[in-house]
């Protein structure tokens, strides 16, 4: 039975690359290692419907806050099996974006902070009626909106299939969402949280995380 360790923060903070840096200095302790990014592209059907509504089709699914957050909800239901046996069998399970992003993203796009509805919404639709597994640490990766804007637009010049979708490119939604995702750190919304500040080398962040992870491992035997 292993750690459930989620990376959260906005498109373009280094999410990705702290799952990666995260998920090797686990392997160097000889830890057995998990990772999975949300949402599924590719893999699962809500997750594509949801990002071709992004990118201006099905109509007006896009307008509803609710509905693309269902849909998000949904790619984490269909992968429920696979991660609570992935979570059986790893040491650690490093997830890229998980629930709280839907609270975060959806609480913003409704100009709400963490009390407005929304988030007690995707918690209850997500935690209490899907049943997912609470992740043992959530990690936020503090970087100012600026910073991950110049990121994903550099990433957008230079990966193919990059390109920022409809959220990426609305800074004000970006802002609050980093508003929200501040608001649920400081609460520790559903458990743990641990903010990596701006600045903090990937490979430096991933090396205490690993030690903490190790000492989680410890006191679960
Ligand atoms: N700490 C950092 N300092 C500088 N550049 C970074 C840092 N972390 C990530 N990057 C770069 O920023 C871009 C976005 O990072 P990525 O990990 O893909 O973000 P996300 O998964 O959150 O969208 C990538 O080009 C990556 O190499
Ligand atoms: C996983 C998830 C993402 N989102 C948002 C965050 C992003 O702006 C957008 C797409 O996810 P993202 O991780 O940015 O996908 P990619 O960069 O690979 O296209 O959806 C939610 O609102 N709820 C969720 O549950």
């Amino acid at each position: 039975m292993g750690v459930l360790i989620v990376v959260e923060g906005l498109d373009g903070s280094g999410k990705r690359t702290l799952t990666q840096a995260l998920c090797a200095a686990l392997v160097s302790r000889g830890l057995t290692v998990s990772d999975l990014a949300f949402p599924r592209y590719g893999k699962s059907q809500p997750a594509d419907i949801a990002a071709e509504a992004l990118r201006g089709e099905h109509g007006d699914l896009f307008e509803s806050v609710n509905a693309m957050a269902a849909l998000w909800a949904l790619d984490r239901y269909e992968a429920k099996r696979d991660l609570v046996e992935r979570i059986r069998e790893s040491d650690v399970v490093v997830l890229d974006r998980y629930v709280a992003s839907n609270a975060a993203y959806s609480a913003a796009r409704s100009h709400q902070s963490m009390d407005g509805g929304l988030v007690e919404w995707v918690r209850q639709l997500e935690f209490e009626r899907f049943s997912l597994p609470i992740p043992t640490l959530q990690v936020y990766l503090d970087v100012p909106v600026s910073v991950a804007e110049d990121r994903a637009q550099y990433r957008e010049s230079t990966e193919v299939g990059r390109d920022r979708d409809a959220y990426e490119r609305d800074s004000t939604l970006q802002s609050r969402t980093a508003g929200v995702y501040a608001e649920l750190a400081r609460s520790e919304w559903v458990s743990e949280w641990s903010v990596i500040p701006n600045g903090v080398d990937p490979a430096a962040a991933a090396e205490q995380l690993a030690d903490s992870c190790t000492q989680r491992l410890a006191r679960l035997q």
